[in-house]
């Protein structure tokens, strides 16, 4: 059976929700494994046919080793991705080398009109990768740097993914 792997770098846990949400949202006619950035793999796996790729936005962006500290140092609560981020796995993940689709999506805070998104930022390197990218980035809204995530967004992640599972069905 076909399988979706869903990655997801959090800080304080708003990221790693809407990852279980859509991969909530993605079950169904396929396995989906929803994995922390620090686990994932550098080479996907022969059965993967459907990537999502999921991160907060940082500084406009994908975080940094900076940007994560200065998170840790704001936490009060456990964080949740200690290791490396999205960025440095999409700079170690291995080109894709048969059709794979791959989406991506960020969490960001809503403040009037905030440039810059990290999962713009995926999506672009996914394309440099030779995934087939199967959308366009999609940001889900927290409250402010710890969260929480904005009403409706999960299950506005749930339904999402449920539009990704039927438009890229092997
Ligand atoms: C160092 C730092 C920089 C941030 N920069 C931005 C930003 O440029 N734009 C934005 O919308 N949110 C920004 N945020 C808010 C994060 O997007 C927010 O903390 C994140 O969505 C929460 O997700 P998480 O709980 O999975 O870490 C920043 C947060 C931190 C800690």
């Amino acid at each position: 059976m076909a399988r979706a792997l869903v990655v997801f770098e959090s800080m304080f846990g708003n990221t790693r929700t809407v990852a279980e949400a859509v991969g909530a949202g993605l079950a169904g006619g396929r396995q989906v494994d929803v994995v922390e950035v620090a686990a994932a793999p550098d080479v996907l796996p022969d059965d993967v046919d459907l990537l999502v790729v999921g991160a907060p936005t940082h500084a406009f962006s994908l975080s940094r080793a900076s940007t994560r500290k200065s998170a840790s140092d704001q936490a009060t609560g456990e964080i949740v991705s200690r290791g490396r981020g999205v960025r440095e796995w999409l700079d170690a993940l291995a080109p894709a080398d048969r059709t794979v689709s791959a989406i991506a999506f960020d969490t960001k805070v809503k403040v009037g009109w905030l440039p810059g998104s990290a999962a713009k930022a995926i999506t672009k390197r996914l394309r440099r990768l030779r995934f087939t990218v199967a959308g366009a980035p999609v940001s889900f809204y927290v409250g402010g740097t710890p969260g929480p995530l904005l009403d409706g967004e999960v299950d506005r992640a749930t339904a999402w993914a449920r539009t990704i599972r039927a438009t890229s069905r092997t």
